[in-house]
């Protein structure tokens, strides 16, 4: 369609601004109302050309004038269209008011609506406004579709569900279409607003690029357009040692899998060298399965300390298969001063002192890197895991700034936020990412990243994308192995 915003997600309050600004900038609000309208009633005689009616449900404000808009403009295709209003439609301000007045058929009440077969229903009860939950005239009808097969197409958001936490208010309909205006909304893209949506299609109906830029603040999309810049580049002066060093520590010689997991993937994902800090109990374990990645033993904190004083050991990761404890505390405070993927058991190590954890990497440029799961975000930030109000994007930067991290929520809509407020949702994770070991795989690319020097905000967005990326390339049915070995750096010519 026309999304001329692909990495730009507008909350619904910023909505309200753009909106704002664009009738103050001299734009005629009903002109855009008009465009809105007619996208909606385009899109339903597309994908539902074979609808005996076209059911237009009008809500209270402009989600409403808008659904009058495409039921005028499908009568006038010769459809079907009966329209039912929740409330007094002659109680309708502005432009959802001229709307009405400009729609000649019939309105009837919502509460008279009976779904027939051969129904398209157009949901243009809410959208941006939602400001409560829904009254129980409409989670009625959502109750009633969810029994029955009629197609619904949405208006800018399935009505109930939340723009802004992609949570519904407490229900919302399940829509096979949405058709959204300027750019897509947090809702669009989180869990479980994603899957309420359908498919998504973004309609520009003409507000200038700058009002939209003006608002669109510092919560993305996660792709390219976000960190592809940022990236390590190659040349002919590369060699190993200006490519980077990652570590990633291993865990007991029956626990060793996940690390040379994450080590692979760092490999793969472009660090220059790859060792194995290993537990001198689980070397020969490590070494019979290893040929690039180099072992080392690592046993307690004074050999982790004379490890250390080689500063280009600069990039780190800690958690995999590494288990929970004391021993995953101190080696975790003393890369303080390096840059470290904390993932798994290093994160849950923490559940009861994560104060120290965060004080520790508290001062200077942001260098750490947690990797959650969850139940492991649940550990780390009860409080911000308890809190209903919050929608994931909320939690995941609160936590970032918390932390002094970049955090990475991780899930299918996967958050990855900075500690400055920037957040980027990802949407290209296939669910059979979903697998034992999936979580080591993506540790290590970010290390791999970090420790060829990108920053650690872009080296999780751009992990967190790759990572997808290789399960996608590989299809379903993968096994981390696979994943790990299938990881390759961002290439421009055929990534984009
Ligand atoms: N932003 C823009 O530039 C454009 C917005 N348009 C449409 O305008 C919509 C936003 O319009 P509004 O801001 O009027 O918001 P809505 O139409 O989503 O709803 C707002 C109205 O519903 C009431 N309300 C909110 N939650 C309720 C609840 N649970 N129960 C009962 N009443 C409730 C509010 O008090 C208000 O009267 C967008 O979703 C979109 O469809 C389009 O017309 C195109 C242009
Ligand atoms: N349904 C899903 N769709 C897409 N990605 C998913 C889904 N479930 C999990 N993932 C991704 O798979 C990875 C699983 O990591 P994690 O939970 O740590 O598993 P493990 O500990 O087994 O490695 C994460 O990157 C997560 O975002
Ligand atoms: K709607």
């Amino acid at each position: 369609m026309t999304d001329k915003f692909p990495s730009v997600l507008i909350s619904p309050a910023s909505m309200a601004k753009v909106d704002r600004d664009a009738a103050l900038s001299g734009l005629d609000s009903y002109g855009l109302m008009r465009r809105a309208g007619f996208a909606v009633a385009a899109a339903a005689l597309r994908h539902y050309p074979e609808a005996v009616r076209f059911v237009v449900l009008c809500g209270p404000g402009n989600n409403g004038g808008d659904g009058f808009v495409a039921a005028a403009a499908l009568r006038e295709a010769g459809g079907n269209v009966r329209v039912f209003s929740l409330g007094d439609p002659g109680q309708l301000r502005g432009d959802a008011a001229k709307a009405f007045a400009d729609f000649d058929g019939a309105v009837e009440p919502l509460e008279a609506y009976r779904q027939e077969q051969g129904d398209l229903v157009i949901d243009a009860l809410f959208g941006a406004g939602l400001s409560r939950d829904l009254p129980p005239s409409v989670t009625d009808i959502i109750d009633r579709l969810a029994e029955v097969d009629v197609p619904v197409l949405a208006v800018d958001l399935p009505s109930g569900l939340d723009g802004a936490t992609g949570k519904p208010r407490p229900k919302a309909f399940q829509a096979q279409h949405t058709v959204t205006f300027v750019a897509r909304k947090p809702g669009h893209v989180l869990l479980p607003g994603r899957g309420l949506c359908g498919e998504v299609e973004v309609f520009d109906i003409g507000i200038p690029r700058r009002i939209v830029e003006r608002h669109a603040g510092i919560v993305g999309i996660n792709d390219l357009a976000h960190w592809a810049a940022m990236l390590p580049r190659l040349s002919d002066a590369s060699h190993k040692f200006t490519r980077g060093h990652l570590t990633v520590f291993s865990g007991k010689a029956s626990a060793t899998g996940a690390a040379r997991l994450s080590g692979l993937a760092g490999l793969k994902a472009g660090a220059g060298l790859v060792t194995l800090a290993s537990p001198g109990s689980a070397v020969l374990v490590n070494v019979s399965q290893t040929t690039a990645i180099m072992i080392r033993t690592v046993d307690d904190i004074d050999s982790l300390q004379d490890y250390l004083t080689d500063k280009r050991m600069g990039a780190f990761v800690l958690g995999p298969g590494f288990g929970i404890g004391e021993k995953a505390r101190a080696f975790a405070l003393a890369l303080a001063e390096r840059r470290l993927v904390l993932d798994a058991d290093g994160i849950s190590s923490f559940k009861e002192a994560p104060e120290s954890l965060f004080d520790a990497f508290a001062s200077g440029e942001t260098r750490l890197v947690l990797t959650p799961h969850e139940g492991e975000f649940a550990r780390l930030f009860p409080d911000l895991a308890g809190d209903d109000s919050l929608g994931k994007v909320e939690k995941a930067r609160a936590a970032a700034t918390r932390a002094h991290a970049v955090l990475v929520y991780k899930g299918a809509d996967t958050v990855i936020a900075a500690p400055d407020g920037r957040a980027l949702v990802n949407a290209n994770a296939p669910p059979w990412l979903a697998t034992a070991g999936s979580g080591d795989v993506l540790a290590g690319i970010i290390g791999g990243l970090l420790a060829q020097g990108t920053a650690a905000f872009e080296a999780a967005a751009a992990g967190v994308w790759l990572h997808a990326k290789a399960a996608t390339r590989l299809g379903p049915g993968l096994t981390a192995e696979d994943l790990a070995s299938a990881v390759q750096p961002f290439q421009a010519e055929t990534d984009c």
